[in-house]
Formats: structure tokens, C-alpha cells, sequence
């Protein structure tokens, strides 16, 4: 975009966060039509860097592989249908892109490849959640990317976007920035109209605002405005702002750092928790239930607290790891639900034991809580504010 489109945006405060996905488009990170440049990822790598440093944790979610595949190629053209070929060329963009990140960051990058299909899936989206927990607790950065390989639909729709969106559920971040070569969310495409003029601040996602998104203007990029407010509307209504703005203004990378954004800011609908607890209290849950004891039930009742298999007494019907159950005592009255990070046939052989246990009984182990407090609520008790943080 060009500089007189930003002094028009005012800046504004970025609501306070701790955790934040941070996606980054391909017209970022390839020069027009050639391969990957440092040249704006270096002060986005910055801000990742910067953020850590001030005790901040940010999950990147980095396009660019068919762009690096492109330029390997060079002007030798894939063979096979578009499809194949775009998944060919990100197969061989995948590494190089994964580089580029790894020689801006001091810290060790961690390759995510996932599929929207593996995040529909319960058990492989639990397994995703994990391994991302456990990379942040490494300290290292997670850099995610559609496994393009496999995604045959996510590729079509080139939707890094709506990745991201999810992956900020999946890790409870409490932001969504959205980096692209453009500066804000115009009131049309402002490729292809002169007169379109930014939006600072979208307080809800309207059917207005949602016709003001265009597809991409470039070669590099693929879901365009459209797929961005896509992404909008999904973290909005997992509780997550969002924040559009251009990677490629130094100046407007480095006052995030500082909490100020020059963009566009798209508010959530309810907080994080509002969302969370909503699903969790009236999702329906699975034919089974985990039966605890009189001990677990009253630390359940007293707010933010795991539930470990020491106090569990058995599991009743069927269920599935990552499925919805309800949580009742020994009376079968029902005082929580949650997601239960193991089976119910694993639950009943893991009743009563200690987590360190795990291990040994199952031969495996998922984690210590058969119900993690993230994933936990209690009937008839008010979440504390503090729930909203995750471990
Ligand atoms: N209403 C709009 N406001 C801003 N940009 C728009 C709008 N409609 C379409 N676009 C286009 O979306 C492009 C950004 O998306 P895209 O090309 O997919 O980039 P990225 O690779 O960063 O995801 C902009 O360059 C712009 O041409
Ligand atoms: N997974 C693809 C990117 C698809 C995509 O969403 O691209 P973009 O619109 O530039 O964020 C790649 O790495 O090239």
C-alpha cells in the first residue's frame, strides 16, 4: 500500500495480550514472483523476538512454500494438473521457508505441518494442541504450515488465513495479528478502486463489512481480504481479536512491540472464556461419563484445578480421547464436564493411580490430567477470570 493510505489510519492500542498467532503471507516473503527475501521477515522476526523477551509467547503461521518451490524451479514448469503442481512446489518450499525463519530467529524454529482436517479430527487436534503446548514450554518457535502435500481442499482454497484462526483456538492465544502487503481492511479492494479508504476499527463482524473483502491482487498470495475476515470471524468467535496491518511498514512491525497498532483491529465477540465456557457447558457431550470421587469433586468445585486420576473412581459408557463427558460423583450427580484427554477404557485402568503412574499402566501417556483445567467446567461454579490462562 502506499504511504498516504497510512497516514490515514490513526494508531490504536492493541488489547493486551500474552499469547499470540502471528500469520505471515506469501506476498511478504517472496519478491514479486521471485523467491524468498529476509527483507520483511527480519523486522517480523523482531517483534517474535522481542515479544519472548518481554516474557510473551507468539505461535507463527508462515506461508511461502509454494513460492520458494517456484523459485527452485526456477523456469522449469511442475508437470500435473495446477493442484499437483502447487503441491509439488510446496514440498520443495517447505524447507527452505522453515530456513528463512530459522536464520532471522536465535532461538530453535519447530516445523508444525497441519491440515484442517487433522484439527476436525478430536484426537489429532488434542495431539496438535499438545505437541504446540509443549514447543512453547521448550521455548522454542513454532512455525506452522498447511501440509500442502495431503491438503488437496485447504490448498485450493489457500487458506493460511483460516490456519490460523484455528491454531490461535487451539493454543488459547488471546490475539490474532495478521500480517499481509496491505496496511488495513478497505472499504473495497484498494487495487482496484482509488477510492476505497481503510477501517481502523471493525467492532462486529457485519454482513456489511464481510462484502467490503476482495480476493488477492497478486500472484503470491491466494485467499486475499476475503480470507483474512474469514479468519476474523473465526477467532472472533473463539473470543480472539484480530489485528490486520502491513508487514511490510517497519515502523508499524515495531510499535506492536510497544502495544500500538496501525491497522485494522477487528474486536471479539465475548471474551475467550464466554466462548469456551459457553461450548463446553452446551456442546453435547459423549454417551460416557467419568466418575470421581468425593475428594477430586470438591477441588473441582473450588475452581482451576485439573482432574488427575488419583481421584477418579471409574468411567461409565463410551467414550473417546478428546471427547466431551460429563464429570459426576459418587452419587452420579453431574459436576462437571470437559475434555477427557484419554479414552474410557483407558480412564477405568488409570482410576485411582497416581499420574506418574501413566506410563507404566497404559504403556503410553497423554499427560498427567485425565481432564486438564483448560478444558474443564464446573456446573454450578463461577470461572474465575484467571481460568482464561492457559498453563
Ligand atoms: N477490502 C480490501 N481491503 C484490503 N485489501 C483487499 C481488500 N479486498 C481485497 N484485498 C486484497 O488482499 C490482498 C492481501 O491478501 P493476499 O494477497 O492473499 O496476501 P497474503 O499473502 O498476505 O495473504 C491485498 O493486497 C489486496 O489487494
Ligand atoms: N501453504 C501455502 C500458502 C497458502 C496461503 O494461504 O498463502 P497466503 O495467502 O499467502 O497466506 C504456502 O506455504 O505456500
Amino acid at each position: 500500500m502506499t504511504s498516504s493510505s497510512q497516514h490515514a489510519l490513526p494508531e490504536q492500542t492493541l488489547p493486551h495480550w500474552r499469547r499470540a498467532v502471528l500469520k505471515v503471507g506469501s506476498n511478504l516473503l517472496a519478491a514479486d514472483g521471485g523467491g524468498l527475501t529476509p527483507r520483511y521477515a527480519e523486522a517480523l522476526a523482531g517483534f517474535i523476538a522481542a515479544s519472548h523477551a518481554a516474557g510473551r509467547q507468539v505461535v507463527l503461521v508462515s506461508s511461502g512454500a509454494v513460492a520458494a518451490g517456484r523459485a527452485l524451479l526456477r523456469e522449469r514448469k511442475p508437470a500435473g494438473d495446477a493442484l499437483v503442481a502447487r503441491q509439488a512446489l510446496a514440498a520443495l518450499g517447505q524447507a527452505p521457508m522453515i530456513a528463512l525463519w530459522q536464520s532471522l530467529s536465535a532461538r530453535p524454529v519447530a516445523q508444525v505441518l497441519l491440515t484442517h482436517d487433522d484439527l476436525r479430527n478430536r484426537r489429532r487436534y488434542l495431539n496438535a494442541r499438545a505437541t504446540l503446548r509443549e514447543l512453547l514450554a521448550l521455548d522454542v518457535l513454532p512455525v506452522v504450515n498447511e501440509n500442502d502435500t495431503v491438503a488437496v481442499d485447504e490448498l485450493k482454497l489457500g487458506d493460511n488465513d483460516n490456519l490460523a484462526a484455528i491454531v490461535a483456538a487451539l493454543v488459547d492465544a488471546d490475539l490474532l495479528l495478521i500480517a499481509s502487503d496491505v496496511d488495513a481492511l478497505y472499504s473495497a479492494d484498494p487495487r482496484r478502486d482509488p477510492d476505497a479508504v481503510p477501517v481502523a476499527h471493525v467492532a462486529a463482524l457485519t454482513p456489511q463489512i464481510l462484502t467490503m473483502a476482495g480476493g488477492s491482487g497478486s500472484t503470491a498470495g491466494t485467499g486475499g481480504m476475503r480470507t483474512k475476515l474469514e479468519a476474523a470471524v473465526k477467532a472472533s468467535a473463539a473470543g480472539i481479536p484480530s489485528a490486520l496491518f502491513s508487514g511490510r511498514d517497519e515502523a508499524t512491525v515495531q510499535a506492536l512491540q510497544h502495544g500500538r497498532l496501525r491497522g485494522t483491529l477487528i474486536a471479539a465477540a465475548g471474551s475467550r472464556m464466554q466462548a469456551r465456557k459457553y461450548w463446553l457447558r452446551h456442546a453435547p457431550a459423549a454417551p460416557g461419563c467419568i466418575r470421581i470421587d468425593a475428594g477430586a469433586a470438591q477441588a473441582l468445585a473450588g475452581g482451576r484445578v485439573s482432574l488427575l486420576p488419583g481421584g477418579v473412581l471409574g468411567a461409565d459408557g463410551e467414550f473417546h480421547r478428546g471427547d466431551l463427558v460429563e464429570i459426576v460423583d459418587a452419587a452420579g450427580k453431574a459436576i462437571a464436564r470437559g475434555l477427557s484427554q484419554y479414552g474410557a477404557a483407558e480412564v477405568r485402568r488409570l482410576a485411582g493411580r497416581h499420574s506418574r503412574e501413566i506410563g507404566a499402566v497404559l504403556g503410553y501417556s497423554y499427560g498427567a490430567e485425565v481432564v486438564h483445567r483448560d478444558d474443564l467446567i464446573t456446573m454450578n461454579h463461577p470461572v474465575a477470570p484467571d481460568q482464561e490462562i492457559s498453563a
